[in-house]
């Protein structure tokens, strides 16, 4: 399995218009679009592109949200996972779980329409790290 490209970094917030507000006035930076509610993975997402990568903001949505927790300990939020592109989600889901990587619930349709899934913090050295299938590979 090969590390591909860093699609993104994902970044917690309480509120993404106050964030676009900061990304705004220190970058003259706009959302590449409007923001949008994805109830299955408890979050509101919006993006911010780089040249190199996107930020993807989220906000906490509805019960049980996976990021609740993380904006009650971090109120302003914060740097929440980084998401890596692969090419082929099933090899990789293979590769993690024969290493004994823990792996965060089952592979989901992400962001970006393609299948993602979590690896836990305590086995990456402290970031959450998102492995995501890259778009050019999904059909
Ligand atoms: C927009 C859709 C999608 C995309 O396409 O890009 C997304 O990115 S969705 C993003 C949100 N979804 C997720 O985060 C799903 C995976 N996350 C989880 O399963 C949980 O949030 C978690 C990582 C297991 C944390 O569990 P939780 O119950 O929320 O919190 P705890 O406080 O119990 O955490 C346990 C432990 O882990 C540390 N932790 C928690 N979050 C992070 C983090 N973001 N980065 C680093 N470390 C984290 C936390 O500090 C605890 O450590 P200890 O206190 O030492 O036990
Ligand atoms: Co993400």
């Amino acid at each position: 399995m090969k590390l591909g490209r860093l699609n993104h970094v994902g970044v917690a917030t309480p509120s993404i218009e106050r964030s676009l507000e900061t990304y705004r006035t220190l970058f003259g930076a706009e959302p590449s679009s409007p923001a949008f509610d994805l109830p299955a993975q408890g979050v509101r997402v919006c993006f911010v592109d780089a040249p190199n990568s996107q930020i993807e903001l989220i906000e906490p949505l509805g019960e049980g949200s996976p990021v609740a927790k993380f904006i009650e300990k971090n109120p302003q939020g914060g740097q929440h996972h980084v998401c890596f592109e692969v090419d082929d989600i099933a090899e990789a889901r293979a590769h993690f779980e024969s290493l004994g990587t823990r792996i965060l619930g089952p592979t989901r349709i992400g962001a970006h329409g393609t299948p993602i899934f979590f690896l836990h913090p305590k086995d990456m050295g402290g970031m959450l790290t998102e492995i995501m299938e890259s778009p050019k590979q999904a059909h």
